[in-house]
């Protein structure tokens, strides 16, 4: 069994695009865990979609021998974090198996609000830092700035802060030699009761699931009887390894050491990351700390154009839940678009990638309907109903209170921006919790907003503010009571379910207004006059007309947008239209998604 005092366990944190992905292929390297010229570019970032948008969704471990200058060989544990905030709880589970954490900072950037978050996890969880400046090599990098707001963050000597470039893999030596002396061993007793905790399950097609394990007490060995303490699963172990970075099955894994275990349950949700794990026999009383139930925070509808494909889009849901136990759904049947799912995401990166899954890899065509938040409705009866879906919103005649998910926001930008964020902020119904200034230049805000706004469009807002300069990190912060109401949207007079959406009472005018604009330039020219009303109720508080079809006019000119939201809007460009037929009305997708946009001319 291993040394367990030559064991370190890490992970690399930081902001999106520092280079944390650059940096472990480097360790891989220079640990000469893979050879160089097996080196595909970023070999920890498994999935294509993850390759594709340049993230790290799936966290991955890899054992790494590094021999020290100090003369000794330590056994290295390099933990993968993902790189967004919709996955925070898997971060802070990876962060659990760790004693040490890498904060990678790009030098020609500074500290971001992902920086700061995953900082305040780490510190947390009692992980030693080591603070380290990524990308020198660029001619804009500014390690003298940089440093100091490293340093002013976690209170290290500004010289102290090592300086790399991950490209060139200049520095990186270093890096783990700072890591072996400063992080220490994991602690963890042989002779107790077996615990490992499961920061990260995935499945596979011909293995069933894969949980990825960190030993904290005991040896868990081969054909061993286990249990999952909160899921209550049982199952055999029927192999159990570690990943160097292939799959590389062992006899056993010990105190400290990181590793995989594959038992033939077949369904993520058996797994789950964050539960522990023990023997049957001699088991262990008390689970590890922090296990969570993660819940759906986004939620929109799934409908197949063709609802032949009704049947192979609950299939492909099936199975995309196997590996994925953040993603809830139930059947949903709307008026407009007949019969399909209501999904809930983490977040809406996480119902993009959803999405773009079905679509890709069960090759289905959908459309989507505008995302919204879960509320709390109270009811006279004092009866409290979740409500996730805008059309299921009761008669407000019933309704005594509505609550809706707030969040606290973390931004952090250049103080130039500071007055548009704040105006930005308000117009989002935020309100002002906090302004500190890192170093002389840079801000970070704190306001507090409600969740639906965000989901909406204001990242995007955000960034054409502050030209990409502002970055956002936010957590839940529970429920408060607003002044909801739910617009309608009728075309030709009969209302679209689909096209519902819950607003604060006090912009339900302006919302309405540019909403019916929006589905004006969306809905094509069809045989006849077609009234888009907006209404509360039974109050009309907007109208527009798309005009019947002349022989003259040919296309409809459909916008264009570039952010990341819109390049769902964008996809549907390239293709054809996708059509659904709602009453005698011809509706493209993008109208479904009208209220993304809404942003622009509020
Ligand atoms: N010039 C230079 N570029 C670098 C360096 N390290 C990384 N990059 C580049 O920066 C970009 C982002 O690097 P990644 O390693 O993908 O960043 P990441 O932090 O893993 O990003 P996510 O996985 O999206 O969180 C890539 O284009 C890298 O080639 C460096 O030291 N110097």
């Amino acid at each position: 069994m291993a040394d367990q005092s030559k064991i370190r366990n890490f992970s690399i944190i930081a902001h999106i695009d520092h280079g944390k992905s650059t940096l472990a292929d480097r360790i891989l390297e220079v640990t000469k865990t893979v050879e160089q010229r097996d080196m595909k570019a970023q070999l920890l970032d498994s999935m294509d979609l993850e390759r594709e948008r340049g993230i790290t969704i799936k966290a991955q471990a890899v054992r790494v021998m590094f021999d020290a200058s100090d003369g000794e060989t330590y056994q290295l544990h390099l933990i993968d974090t993902p790189g967004h905030v919709d996955f925070s709880y898997e971060v802070s589970r990876s962060l659990a198996a760790c004693e040490g954490a890498l904060l990678v900072v790009d030098a020609s950037q500074g500290v971001e609000a992902q920086t700061l978050a995953n900082t305040y996890l780490a510190i947390d969880g009692g992980l030693e830092l080591v603070p380290v400046l990524n990308k020198i090599d660029l001619p804009g990098a500014e390690p003298e700035r940089v440093a100091g707001e490293v340093s002013e963050l976690l209170g290290e000597d500004p010289d102290d802060v090592l300086r790399i470039s991950a490209k060139t893999g200049m520095g990186v030596r270093e890096v783990l030699d700072q890591l072996v002396q400063k992080v220490p061993a994991p602690g963890g007793d042989p002779t107790a009761a077996p615990r490992a905790l499961i920061f990260d399950s995935e499945f596979d097609q011909y293995r069933g699931v894969i949980a990825y394990i960190r030993v904290v007490d005991g040896t868990f060995t081969k054909g061993e009887a286990i249990r999952a303490m909160a899921a209550g699963t049982e199952a055999e172990i029927d192999e159990i390894g570690f990943f160097n970075p292939a799959m590389t099955p062992t006899a056993t894994l010990g105190p400290g050491e990181v590793g995989y275990l594959i038992t033939g349950v077949k369904d993520v949700a058996m797994l789950r990351v964050g539960d522990t794990l023990t023997t049957k026999r001699g088991a262990a009383t008390e689970a590890l700390p922090g296990y969570q139930d993660v819940k759906p925070m986004v939620f929109c509808g799934l409908f197949p154009i063709d609802s032949d494909d009704y049947p192979d889009l609950r299939d492909a849901l099936e199975k995309l839940t196997l590996n994925d136990a953040a993603l809830s759904w139930e059947p949903e049947t709307s008026e407009a678009l007949g019969f399909g799912f209501r999904c809930g995401f983490l977040g809406l990166l996480h119902m993009d990638i959803v999405r773009e899954r079905l679509e890709r890899e069960y090759d289905l065509e959908l459309m989507t309907t505008m995302p919204s938040v879960e509320f709390e409705v109270e009811l006279s009866s004092r009866e409290i109903v979740p409500v996730h879906n805008p059309s299921d919103m009761p008669d407000p005649t019933k309704i005594r209170e509505i609550r809706e998910p707030y969040i606290k926001a973390s931004i952090l930008t250049p103080k130039e921006f500071v007055g548009t964020i704040m105006e930005l902020c308000q117009d989002k119904r935020g309100t002002h919790a906090g302004m500190q200034y890192l170093s002389a230049d840079r801000v970070q805000l704190e306001y507090d907003l409600p969740l639906a706004e965000i989901v909406l469009d204001f990242f995007d807002q955000l960034k054409s503010r502050t030209r990409g300069y502002a970055s956002l990190d936010y957590e839940l912060s529970g429920l408060r009571a607003s002044d909801l109401v739910k617009l309608d949207i009728l075309l030709s007079g009969d209302p679209v379910d689909a096209l519902s959406m819950v607003v604060h009472r006090t912009k339900a005018h302006d919302v309405g207004r540019v909403l019916a604009e929006k589905l004006k330039q969306k809905i094509p020219r069809q045989q006849f006059d077609v009234p888009i009303q907006a209404a509360i109720g039974s109050r009309v508080v907007a109208r527009e007309t798309v005009k019947a079809y002349r022989k003259d006019v040919v296309a409809k000119c459909y916008g264009g947008d570039i952010s990341r939201k819109r390049k769902l809007l964008e996809k549907q460009k390239k293709g054809k239209a996708r059509m659904k037929q709602v009453g005698r009305v011809e509706v493209p997708q993008e109208a479904f998604l009208a209220v993304l946009e809404l942003g622009d001319t509020r």
